[in-house]
Formats: structure tokens, sequence, C-alpha cells
């Protein structure tokens, strides 16, 4: 089966060096697309992938999205782009993103997170090397290895590239359903690669992700930030009101605090409590991943359980707050509580969206403050559950056996890709999550790293699932 596939795994190893360099490139673009200031560099990372696309022989499309919602910034272009047309191969659309989480080198990074760093065991060090950048070029990488290898490819591939996905991907629902009996007619099934293996050694494919709300809470008094010796005691403080409420969403044991939240979950069946024995996963492995043992549960099921079927509520931060290091004795004049609510089957946006205002208006009353409040979502993006039954799935095991050496497990994921369920629907194609990196790569983290041979592996198994797929039965 996937005869061609030797030569082409020893193109990519021969190409590795090359490979490294685009990701060291990609890398070095800071496409942090929460933050205004680096927008432009978002538009350079899109730009960048269009010029390697397009010198690879791909038609490529800068589809431009409007402002981003509320402000007055350009959103990112999303590059979509084609490789080969022929009318006798499948068609895989493939997604991904080329923006990237906020990272300084001193929120505690070891080196600067925007150079791709290479440690000795093999550790490929900078922010977007795993999340996403790493993965995108796979698919280039795909391309490349089969061009200089002389290798037919093995299908007509549709790319799909956004800038926006960490903050919510604003713009591309509307894109993608008014794409899907245009752009995306031809596609007869859909691969995102943007996740991670449960632990550092088994690959898995992934049929579910959690769902994401998140939320705003906006105190405010004081017409400007007070000194705390002239104003402590005088005025009703902002940031006092804000961290009350923070505390009453969620407790020390994970459980979520506001009503109409558990009462939306499916209840666990028979069939799937039987699930989670057979999944490859230790707690040693997320003890590594975590880099502590300050674990909510101490067992692999109640763990692999809150992370894939359940819901769960992260408070992320504070705008306006002093953070810094020092003692500045201000009063915070307005202050903004950032949380989100990782949503599972069967809870709603809207009805949970509901729940939470509710619920925080309700907690602010009861403190009788005179102070102002605001709660509002600032993003929302829906959870996806498919079959993993299809050939999609076969495809994409037998390649993971033929590149790894192993069966790979069947896995849901706690993380969040929102335009995943969009695919599904606006195709009516199967869509399939196919990771590259590893759970010890610190995603959204300082150090997030990709492993070379996860990496250099990775591009194989693109490749060989492009080659499985062009053989495989529809069912
Ligand atoms: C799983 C994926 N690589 C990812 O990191 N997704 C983000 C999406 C998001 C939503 N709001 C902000 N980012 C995530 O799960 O946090
Ligand atoms: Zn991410
Ligand atoms: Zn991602």
């Amino acid at each position: 089966m996937a005869p061609q596939l030797d030569g082409y795994f020893q193109k990519v190893d021969e190409l590795s060096d090359k490979f490294i360099d685009r990701l060291r490139q990609a890398v070095a673009i800071p496409s942090v697309s929460a933050e205004a200031a680096r927008r432009p560099d978002v538009v350079r990372m899109g730009q960048f992938l269009a010029d390697e696309l397009t010198k690879l022989g791909a038609s490529v499309e800068l589809r431009q999205l409007g402002k981003q919602e509320g402000t007055d910034l350009d959103l990112p272009p999303v590059v979509l782009a084609r490789y080969g047309n022929d009318k006798s191969k499948r068609t895989i659309l493939v997604y991904g993103h080329y923006d990237v989480q906020p990272a300084q080198k001193s929120d505690g990074w070891d080196t600067e997170p925007f150079e791709l760093v290479i440690k000795e065991d093999g550790r490929m060090c900078g922010r977007g090397s795993t999340d996403d950048k790493g993965p995108v070029l796979g698919w280039l990488n795909a391309i490349e290895a089969h061009q200089v290898a002389g290798i037919d490819f093995p299908v007509n591939l549709l790319m799909c590239f956004e800038g926006m996905e960490e903050y919510g991907s604003d713009g591309l629902d509307d894109l993608v359903y008014a794409e899907g009996k245009g752009f995306f007619a031809d596609a007869d099934a859909v691969c995102i690669s943007d996740n991670y293996w449960l632990g550092t050694e088994k690959p898995c494919l992934t049929y579910g992700l959690r769902g994401v709300n998140y939320y705003n809470i906006e105190v405010s008094g004081p017409g400007a930030d007070l000194h705390s010796g002239v104003f402590g005691g005088t005025a009703q403080e902002p940031m006092t009101d804000l961290v009350r409420i923070m505390a009453s969403l969620v407790d020390s044991e994970g459980r979520i605090l506001i009503p109409g939240i558990a009462e939306q979950v499916a209840p666990v069946t028979p069939d799937e409590e039987g699930l989670y024995d057979g999944i490859s996963f230790s707690m040693e492995t997320l003890y590594e991943s975590l880099g502590s043992k300050t674990t909510i549960f101490d067992d692999k099921k109640r763990t692999l359980m809150a992370r894939w079927r359940f819901p769960s509520l992260s408070l992320h931060g504070i705008e306006g707050a002093f953070s810094g290091s020092g003692a500045k004795t201000v009063i915070p004049a307005k202050v903004i509580g950032k949380f989100s609510i990782r949503t599972v089957p069967n809870m709603e946006i809207e009805k949970t969206n509901e729940a939470v205002v509710r619920y925080v208006e309700e907690v602010f009353s009861k403190l009788g403050s005179k102070n102002t409040l605001k709660v509002y979502p600032q993003h929302c993006g829906r959870w996806w559950v498919a079959s993993p039954n299809h050939w999609n799935f076969s495809a994409a095991a037998k390649a993971t056996e033929r590149v790894w050496g192993v069966k790979p497990d069947f896995t849901r994921e706690g993380g969040s890709i929102p335009v995943t369920l969009t695919f599904e629907q606006a195709t009516g194609k199967n869509v399939l999550l196919l990771p590259m990196g590893s759970s010890t790569d610190g995603a959204h983290s300082i150090n997030e790293k990709l492993d070379k041979r996860n990496y250099i592996e990775g591009i194989k198994l693109l490749g060989a699932y492009l080659h499985y797929v062009a053989e495989e039965p529809m069912n």
C-alpha cells in the first residue's frame, strides 16, 4: 500500500534542515492576534505563507475579512490556496492558523520567544512552534518533499489558513459558510492539524473538541487611578468588587459555581464509561506536562473526563490591575476580569451566556457597591464531537502506523478550534484532527516547543495521510 512513501520519507529526512529553517522564519514573525500593535506582523505572517505557497506552485488568494468586531482594526487575511486540480484525485481541505498567543521573554521564557532555538535534545523552542506554525508548515513541506522527490502528489489540496484563531476566529465562520459551495466545494474530507498527543510517545487521532466562551467583567468607579493613601478607605474600589466576583465563579476543586451550567451537560453513558480504560495516558506524563503534581484528580479516568467531557472555568487575568514587580500603591479606577468556560455536549452558547450574566449581576448586586458593572462575552466557539468511523480516520490511522509503528489512540481534546464544526456544517464532510506535537509542548505557555522528531515525522505523517486517503475506499 502507498508504495511511494519510502521515497517521500527519505526526501523529508534529506530536506529536514530546510524545513526547520522555514519554521525558524515563521517563528521570527511575532503574529500575535490578541495585540493590536502586532497586527502588521500577523498580516506579514499571512503574506509569508502566501509567498511560500506561490513559490511551491499553489494558486493563492488573500481574502480580506473587514474590520475586527468593535474596533477599527483590519482583520488579518485568510490565506486560501489550492494545490492541484485533477478531477481523478480526491480533494482534501486542510485548515490551520498562523497567529499565535502573546509571549514576552519576561513572562519567564528561557530564550527569546520569537527566535527558534534548537536544544541538544531536539526541542525546538519558540512561540507558535507547535501551535500552529509547525503543523501549518507541515503541509507546505509535504508538497515540497513530493516535488523534490519527483513523486506525484496523491490528492488535490485546498488550504485555509487564518490569522485570528487565538482570538476567537473573528470573521471566519461567514467566509467558511459562504465558500462551502464555492472554494471548498470539491472537498471530500477535512483535516486539521492543531492539537497535541495525550502524552509524549503515543500518537492519536482526535474526534472531539471542547468549545470556549470567553468573558469580560468590567468594574469601574473613580474617574482616574487613585493614591491609596489619600483615597483608601474613602472610595469603593473596583478591584475589591472584581476579585470577589471572580472568586465566586469556581472553587479550588474546579467546580463551576454558576447555576445553569452543570444542568446542560450530557449524562455519561455506560458505553462511554468503558472508553477511558483503553487510552494510553499516565498521570506521570501529565505531571511532566504540568510541571508539577498539583492535579485536581489523582486518577486517569476522572482526569480525562474533566478534560474532554465536562466543562471547566479558568480565570485568566485582570486588565488594568497593577501586576509589575515593586509596590505601586494605586487604586485602579477600572479593571476588567477575564475568564473563560470550556463547553461540552450539550451546552448551548446563548444559554451559557445568559446563566453567566445573570449570576455575575446577582453576585455584584449583593455586594451593595456603588461602582458600575458590565459583563459580556468577548468571543464564543462551539464544541464539536464527530464519528471516527470514516475513511478519513482509517486513512490517518494507517498513516500513523506506517510512520510511528503503532496504532493511534482515538481521543478528544480539551482545547477549542472554533471553526471545526463550521467546516463540518459548511462542507457536509467528515473532519479529522491529526496532531503533530506532544503533550509536553507547552502551547500557550512559556518555552513552547515542538520536538524535531515530531516535526519531521509529522511532515511524513501528513504526506502519508494524503497517500492513504487517496487509496481508501469511500464509506
Ligand atoms: C487547540 C488550539 N491549538 C488552540 O489553542 N485553540 C485555542 C482557541 C482559542 C479560543 N479563544 C482563544 N483561543 C484554545 O483552545 O484556547
Ligand atoms: Zn492556541
Ligand atoms: Zn492552535
